[in-house]
């Protein structure tokens, strides 16, 4: 089976150097210093103490690494159109996308039986590019439930977790999320197959959604973000509101937003994935996150004023640092 791993990162990095190891034939889509590390060190993986050199072929040309089986997309969201440009020569009608990213994705609403028929959002693939070169029909979903980060570009530090949740968009379990869950399970993943994977994504986005803008506004970690009583409340808000958003495409979340706090909280003083993109420069994953929150919440006419003002403060904040268009 070949595998090759578009966006060679944190998440794409680990995917990579652990399939690799399990003996998987893999390859990665990567660029610049990336790339020119893969070529010239390999792919290098630190777990705990444990630093692992893993050669693995390697190409910003994906007709380079010709037709695979998997795909696994694993960028930002903020350069997912760019990988819907790059990605064709990977592809034959059979091929597998996984997709690995936060947020809701292009093919969210796809075999989701009660969300309006027709649905689009201004922010999610508002010129059909992504689902025409990533048809909704190929990707099977996942739900990332794991840390890693990359020190250094071309080297990935695994965190905590090894757990992915994965499922194909529509209907019942089928037999391409089975093969792609063995084939995780030989990079020594500990995987799951969701019969709905939308509800896992949205339920991950529940927590995500406020605990990343947030952190990122004030700069303050996770444990300090739910310990201030008036930011929490605030959390809280939002999540109801999401709750109702989720609930009317069929995505009932059952919990209670305290349940989830306590949660989070437990995971102490942690820097959120979009407070470290601020503190890097690079762009933030709004859109996926909690734009498109927003807009659903508006197409299906579910008040989120609490929503809008997290997005509205969120993006501004971004804007201003030329972090966000
Ligand atoms: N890191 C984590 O612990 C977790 C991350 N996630 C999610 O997983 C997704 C990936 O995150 P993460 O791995 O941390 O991100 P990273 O920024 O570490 O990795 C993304 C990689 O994709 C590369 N890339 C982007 N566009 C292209 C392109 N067109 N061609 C080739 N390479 C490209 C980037 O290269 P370059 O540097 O050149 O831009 C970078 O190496 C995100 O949605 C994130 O929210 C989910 C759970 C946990
Ligand atoms: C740490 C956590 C769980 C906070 O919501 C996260 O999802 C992130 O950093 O992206």
């Amino acid at each position: 089976m070949k595998v090759c791993v578009y966006g060679v990162g944190a998440i794409g990095g680990l995917f990579a150097a652990r399939l690799a190891r399990g003996g998987v034939s893999v390859s990665g889509v990567a660029r610049g210093a990336t790339l020119a590390s893969l070529r010239e060190r390999g792919l290098v993986l630190i777990e705990g103490e444990a630093r692992r050199r893993i050669d693995i072929a390697a190409s910003d040309d994906p007709a380079a690494l010709g037709r695979q089986d998997v795909v696994i997309v694993a960028v930002k969201t903020t350069a997912i159109e760019s990988v819907a440009e790059g990605i064709a020569p990977l592809l034959t009608g059979d091929t597998v996308i996984l997709s690995a990213m936060n947020g809701v994705p292009w093919w969210f609403f796809n075999g989701l039986a009660d969300a309006p028929p027709g649905l689009r959002l201004p922010s999610l693939d508002p010129t059909g590019v992504l689902d025409r070169s990533m048809p909704a029909s190929q990707v099977i979903g996942s739900v990332v439930h794991l840390s890693a980060s990359s020190p250094e570009p071309g080297t990935v530090r695994h965190g905590a977790g090894r757990r992915v949740i994965i499922g194909a968009p529509a209907g019942p379990p089928d037999g391409r999320a089975e093969q792609v869950a063995e084939l995780l399970r030989r990079g020594s993943f500990d995987v799951e197959v969701s019969d709905r994977i939308q509800r896992d994504i949205w339920y991950k986005l529940w927590g995500n959604m406020t605990m990343n803008p947030l952190s990122a506004i004030t700069g303050a970690t996770l444990d300090r973000i739910l310990d201030d009583t008036l930011v929490r409340q605030f959390a809280t808000r939002c999540m109801r509101e999401a709750a109702q958003v989720g609930a009317r495409i069929g995505l009932t979340i059952t919990d209670d937003p305290e349940k989830r706090h306590e949660v989070t909280r437990a995971l102490g003083a942690v820097r959120t994935s979009m407070l470290q993109d601020v503190d890097a420069g690079r762009g933030v994953e709004l859109d996926a996150l909690v734009t498109v929150v927003s807009e659903l919440a508006d197409a299906l006419a579910v008040p989120a004023p609490n929503i809008d003002a997290l997005l509205g403060l969120a993006r501004l904040h971004a804007r201003v640092r030329h972090l966000y268009p």
